[in-house]
């Protein structure tokens, strides 16, 4: 009789389950008890295999961990262990009580590059240096898996808003090419029917009370970035303000829901978080079909074969969006239609990501710009001279008129520089290492910092008045050669300052592979819709709080506190 061992498959399984010995006498004459024997053994294999796996994993892992210790600890920085990082780190804050305060002094003390552990498997690395800072935003191409996580969460799966570099870099390039194009084509940035829309709330704001300056900000960027994505049905969409609302409500928990490793099912807040989510998503559907039912969409964010293809249904016209990607002009085939329903979340968290960065960015930029604007009556007087010359050679404002305002391009720049969008620009390798021209070498997984306060407000690349307003540092004929400004005057003949040193570490939009996509847009617009402003009103801080305490900016949340009231007066024309 043939051995029940012969019988084994000629495979590695069969080489694994091979006995050493010969097989039991009573296997052979057994075949169920053979076949339980073979089921044992190839269950042995299987958590075999599954062992080897998790601990090459482990091992890997730990190898990484190791190698994350090893070169962190060659990158300067205070004599810390990362096993009591955390808890050093809080009371080690430093005489400015956060972060940037703390990373100031250790800058001071370790040079521009510096490591802190956060955790023991949490290195940070602040670069300060302008030349360093460069080649880092360069190099480094990922984001930190956190910031991606919390878009993730609130607005569901992203292929703008996450860590790797390689999936966002197709629709990266296609948003960018979409609104440079945009702005080479339209010299309006913000249609005129969008600056009266925002001048018709601003008037209906005015005519209950007071504005304050943060909530009005809010409401401006939330309409100039709607009326970008959405085109003109956002108007009178009647959903807008609830979609506002929420949106910036779920927008503050972000960060502290995505926190969780494991999300926290446990918790009635986490599942009241992820019901607004889902809210605001419907409504995104919503205006979607509002914009589908005007027509309106694609002549904002598609292009031109929208008109091309009018017998192909609703929904495929959004096919033709950047946000999906450029579909070739001609008839839809049945895959793409496929693969577009399979992209529809993915169009919705692109839109959302966008409307919740650039509504925040740029209603923290126009907040402060008012604010200064409130506060400098001189500068505001020179703006509105500035705007009146140029606009007597033209009939409406547009955005190469603008161009042509020195100095309230300059206000514009200040005011982001002193006022980024946040604290940190953030960035990581998730891969591979980053070797430095200065010979430091950032293993992969650490996260690289630039603290932009420290940067933007460097006394030695900005003068001595880093830390004060001055628009006309921008400026070259009303700067003189040491960097401090001369009056508001000749600023008309002035042009713009070039200085490498100074672009380098000017970086409210960031820089590099990852930099803001939406930068020319938001300048220009923003600048259109302060020259629409102060073509129409005078901004002034409500009459009894001129000797109210000055608005600070905080240094934790990168706001100015506190936010004044303002009035605008309107002009006689
Ligand atoms: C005043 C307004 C704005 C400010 C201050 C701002 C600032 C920034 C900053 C600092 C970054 C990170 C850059 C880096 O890490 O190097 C960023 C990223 C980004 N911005 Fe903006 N932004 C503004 C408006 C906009 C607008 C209007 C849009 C588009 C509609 C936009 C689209 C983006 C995108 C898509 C990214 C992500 C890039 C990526 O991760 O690859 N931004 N922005």
């Amino acid at each position: 009789m043939e051995s029940c061992d012969a019988a084994l498959p000629n495979t590695l399984i069969g080489l694994l389950l091979r006995p050493s010995s010969l097989p039991h006498p009573s296997a052979a004459s057994c075949p169920r008890r053979f076949l339980r024997d073979y089921a044992s053994r190839a269950t042995n294999a299987l958590l075999w295999v599954c062992l080897i796996s998790v601990t090459s994993l482990l091992c890997r892992r730990l190898a990484r961990l190791v190698r994350l210790w090893v070169q962190g600890s060659r990158i300067p920085g205070p004599p810390s262990n990362p096993f009591l990082a955390r808890s050093k780190l809080i009371p080690g804050c430093g005489s400015l009580g956060s972060l940037t305060g703390y990373l100031a002094e250790l800058h001071e003390k370790y040079g521009p590059i510096v490591r802190l552990w956060l955790s023991p498997t949490q290195l940070l690395v602040s670069v300060k240096d302008t030349m360093l800072i460069k080649e880092v935003l360069i190099k480094a191409e990922d984001k930190l898996p956190l910031t991606g996580r919390a878009f993730h969460l609130a607005f569901g799966r992203s292929s703008l808003f996450v860590s790797s570099f390689e999936k966002v870099q197709k629709r990266r390039e296609s948003l960018a090419e979409y609104m440079n194009g945009r702005i080479a084509v339209r010299a309006n940035i913000i249609p005129s029917e969008i600056v009266e829309c925002v001048m018709g709330r601003v008037d209906t704001i005015m005519a209950k009370g007071i504005l304050d300056c943060v909530s009005v900000s809010q409401q401006l960027a939330f309409y100039i970035l709607g009326n970008t994505l959405f085109g003109d049905a956002f108007l009178d969409w009647p959903e807008a303000s609830i979609y506002e609302k929420l949106l910036i409500t779920i927008a503050k928990d972000g960060c502290f829901w995505a926190s969780y490793t494991i999300p926290p099912f446990w918790s009635r807040e986490y599942w009241k978080y992820k019901h607004m989510c889902k809210r605001l998503r419907h409504l995104t559907q919503d205006i979607i079909q509002h914009c589908v039912d005007r027509n309106d969409l694609l002549s904002k964010i598609g292009h031109s074969s929208y008109k091309d293809n009018k017998d192909i249904g609703d929904e495929a016209r959004f096919n033709d969006s950047v946000l999906l990607g450029n579909m070739p002009s001609g008839v839809l085939l049945q895959e793409e239609m496929a693969e577009y329903l399979n992209s529809k979340e993915e169009l919705c968290g692109n839109i959302l990501g966008l409307m919740f960065h650039g509504c925040l960015a740029t209603s923290s930029l126009i907040s402060s710009i008012l604010t200064r604007l409130a506060l400098h009556p001189e500068l505001q007087q020179k703006l509105y001279a500035e705007i009146i010359a140029v606009q007597e050679k033209t009939c409406k404002l547009d955005s190469d008129d603008v161009q042509k305002m020195n100095l309230l391009m300059a206000t514009v720049y200040e005011s982001a520089r002193l006022l980024p969008a946040g604290p940190l620009l953030q960035r990581c390798s998730l891969e591979h290492d980053i070797y430095l021209c200065s010979g430091i070498n950032v293993p992969a997984g650490a996260i690289m910092v630039v603290p932009l306060q420290l940067v933007q407000m460097d006394s030695y690349v900005w003068g001595q008045d880093a830390g004060h307003f001055n628009p006309l540092r921008f400026l070259s004929e009303a700067t003189d050669h040491i960097g401090t400004h001369k009056k508001y005057e000749d600023f008309e003949k002035s042009a713009f300052l070039g200085e490498p040193k100074r672009k380098a570490a000017f970086l409210p939009f960031g820089y590099g592979t990852r930099a803001c996509i939406g930068e020319k847009f938001a300048t220009l617009g923003i600048s259109t819709l302060i020259a629409s402003l102060l073509q129409n009103y005078e901004i002034k801080l409500q009459p009894g709080s001129e000797n109210d305490p000055k608005p600070i900016m905080s240094d934790c949340l990168l706001q100015l506190l506190p936010s004044p009231k303002v009035v605008f007066a309107k002009r006689s024309k």
